[in-house]
């Protein structure tokens, strides 16, 4: 069938247009066919071509589908014989696709994925092509790792010679037998029992010595990973940062965790491992006969391990997910304890509580139950161990190919190299936990962060002029823009009100004008120069905000004004005064370092405000936008702020306010109205005012 006619069936075109789908809605293969090269073969050259038509970047990449992480879906992925699946959405172990074949998304288990090893990863925004590199293979884990490799080769001598000295005692003990008892030797019996003892002494200082140097890395890899984390907290790029705060939060214990591993027994268990053969080959060159049966025992143990772990991983794995959820049920609840007890939901709260505590712990239950019957199993192998190597020592005893001093050391020796294989099925657990621990933590890691890459610092002070030349922004999770071909320009010390309707994108324009969000077309400038090319950290220097919310930390009212970049006290009170919260820090008598508590719930939602906006004045930046700047003031407090910004406020600063008090708009000439993401009027305040009729004006009072 020529292609023509069935292509609406090709299964790499179905793949195109579900992607389209996704960016831009429903698309359809009649319009497809506008960019479509009609001929009999449709490859995947043109199917890039197809996307580029569409704006989106396409990337083709060798790489393992189950690794592709999370922000660069959906992506298309083929397998060895180049068939394509969508690769829309994944969680821990689960992946949707979509499935051409059929047309309908599916989950499968992410394993699957494996199968497919090539890409193409597809943008919509070319900035985030960028990010592609910054995804290396949790570098973020092995880097500091890597760097202590002398530790490890210390830590590795050591054990070595641990183990050989674990060698001591039995065949201290079966020296003793065989030579001193039938020889009344006390000399042998002194020379041996002190060498023992200096043995002993130097496995205490050499134990020491490796838990000293595991400590040590440990803090050290730990203080690193900590601060990748926190870090990467700061500075994630705000588009692709989607996680609830209760999981993040909740990082920093799967960090711990896998700090803990490298402390605690676990890793001492492995690489006491080698102990194992070591004390099998002793125990054969003293019978080879007795040493086949701690052999076969740890056979045994290690297959019944391995058959175990797949049931207990799969719960743990299960587990980790559901106390993340447990954390941010915890986290969300504790946020919005007044807004539930206010409601009255507590009762519903509670019992969303009990489910999920119930279910967590029950999981729980399961995997200790599951392990506890591992552990007890591999114990009494271990005891069985014991008794056959004596049942079996007696008959070679009597074979004379054993000796009694023989027959105990072999004794102690097998119930020793058991240990590890009977730790096994812990350390099996606790690994997997830790794998799984850094997955979770790679997955936050590997985000991008704020891309300044391709920026040039050093623009230092700007003007103030602004100019959005056909900006659109449209957030992924949504199929409309907020801000759709806005275009305006905002003279040097223009003061300029933003006004709109709720949802209008007042809100979205000012985290573009501040970098927070990359257009998705279209460009902005400061001063001519395009935004992208200026450093993140330039820009928030010269423009001073006051958000909707401003966040307060649990500080003094100085600290939470400053933001740890002092400013000396007088500009500090100059600032308090000029705001009008003098009042306050008077009457609380502790001046300003007045405790605003968490979140500032010691002031009021006016107070909060003022002390936000005071934060935007401190540096005393060439341009100030500030966002609802007189939310929670009455009247009277609401009219003097006003008259003092309005007096106070240097005709060069660029103010741009968005508002909707009809108040707030004293403060500027010229206003610019929002609706819907578009510019639906612009010009001198009175102008737009008396363009936009009563009703609006009703409305905004
Ligand atoms: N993170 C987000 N993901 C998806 N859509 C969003 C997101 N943030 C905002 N929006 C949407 O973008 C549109 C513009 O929101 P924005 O916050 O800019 O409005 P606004 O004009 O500031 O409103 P308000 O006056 O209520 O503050 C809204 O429709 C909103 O639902």
């Amino acid at each position: 069938m020529p292609l023509e006619e069935s292509f609406e069936q090709n299964p790499l075109l179905k793949c195109v247009k579900n992607i389209l789908d996704f960016y831009f809605g429903d698309v359809s293969f009649k319009t497809l066919s506008a960019f479509f090269i009609h001929s009999n073969t449709f490859d995947t050259a043109q199917a890039q071509e197809i996307l580029k038509n569409f704006n989106l970047s396409v990337i083709e990449k060798k790489i393992s589908a189950d690794t592709i992480p999370k922000h660069f879906l959906p992506s298309i992925i083929f397998d060895a014989e180049a068939n394509p699946l969508v690769f829309l959405r994944k969680t821990q172990d689960k992946a949707t696709v979509f499935d051409p074949q059929d047309g309908k998304e599916k989950q499968i288990d992410i394993k699957k994925l494996k199968a497919y090893k090539r890409a193409f990863l597809i943008f919509k925004d070319t900035q985030h092509v960028k990010y592609l590199e910054s995804t290396e293979n949790k570098a973020w884990f092995y880097e500091p790792l890597k760097s202590h490799y002398r530790a490890y080769i210390e830590i590795a001598i050591i054990t070595l010679f641990i183990n050989v000295f674990a060698l001591a005692i039995p065949l201290f003990i079966m020296n003793i037998y065989n030579r001193v008892v039938p020889n009344q030797a006390y000399e042998t019996l002194f020379v041996l029992a002190s060498g023992t003892i200096l043995v002993l002494i130097f496995d205490v200082i050499l134990k020491y010595s490796r838990t000293h140097i595991l400590d040590g890395i440990s803090k050290k890899v730990g203080l690193f990973w900590e601060e990748e984390l926190m870090n990467k907290m700061m500075l994630v790029d705000v588009e692709f940062d989607k996680q609830l705060s209760g999981s993040k939060a909740n990082l920093f214990k799967e960090i711990q965790q896998i700090r803990d591993f490298f402390t605690n027994r676990s890793l001492t268990q492995i690489i006491d491992f080698p102990f194992f053969l070591i004390a099998i080959l002793v125990i054969y060159i003293i019978s080879p006969t007795v040493a086949v049966i701690p052999f076969i025992a740890a056979l045994l143990i290690m297959i019944f391990n391995f058959l175990m772990q797949h049931p207990i991983s799969k719960l743990s794995k299960n587990n980790s997910e559901n106390i993340q959820s447990k954390y941010s049920f915890i986290f969300e609840s504790i946020q919005g304890a007044q807004s539930i007890k206010l409601s009255n939901a507590a009762p519903t709260r509670m019992f969303l509580w009990r489910n999920i505590v119930a279910f967590v712990d029950g999981v729980g239950i399961k995997i200790q139950s599951l392990h506890a019957l591992s552990t007890n199993i591999s114990q009494f192998i271990l005891q069985l161990v014991t008794v056959l190597v004596v049942i079996v020592g007696v008959f070679e005893i009597s074979n004379q190919n054993l000796s009694v001093g023989g027959l105990i050391a072999v004794t102690m020796l097998a119930s020793r190299a058991m240990v590890p294989i009977v730790s096994l099925s812990s350390i099996l657990i606790r690994l997997k936990e830790m794998g799984e621990s850094i997955d979770r933590v790679d997955e936050f890691i590997s985000l991008p962060a704020e891309d300044n890459s391709t920026t040039e610092a050093g623009i230092g002070k700007i003007e103030g002029k602004i100019e959005f030349k056909n900006v659109t922004y449209k957030f992924n999770n949504s199929k409309h823009p907020s801000i759709d071909s806005v275009t305006f320009t905002i003279q040097p010390g223009e003061k300029v009100g933003i006004i709109g309707q709720t949802g209008a994108g007042k809100t979205t324009l000012l985290k573009l004008l501040m970098g927070l969000y990359k257009p998705t077309s279209g460009s902005i400038y400061l001063d001519n120069h395009d935004i992208t090319t200026i450093h993140p950290v330039e820009i928030r220097q010269n423009i001073g905000i006051m958000p909707q919310e401003p966040f307060l930390f649990n500080a003094t009212i100085k600290e939470n004004i400053e933001l740890f970049r002092p400013i000396s006290k007088t500009r500090m009170m100059e600032i308090i005064t000029f705001i009008g919260l003098g009042d306050l820090i008077k009457k609380s008598g502790k001046g300003d370092a007045l405790q605003v508590g968490e979140r500032g719930c010691n002031l009021s939602v006016g107070q909060r405000h003022l002390v936000g906006l005071a934060r935007a004045l401190a540096p005393n930046p060439p341009m100030l936008i500030l966002d609802e700047p007189t939310t929670g003031l009455d009247m009277g407090s609401e009219r003097r702020l006003i008259d003092k910004l309005k007096g106070g406020l240097s005709p060069d600063k660029t103010l741009l306010v968005i508002t909707h008090r009809l108040a707030a708009l004293d403060l500027v000439d010229r206003i610019i109205v929002i609706n819907d993401g578009k510019i639906v009027a612009d010009g001198p305040k009175n102008k737009v005012l008396q363009a936009l009729q009563t009703p609006i004006k009703k409305e905004m009072a």
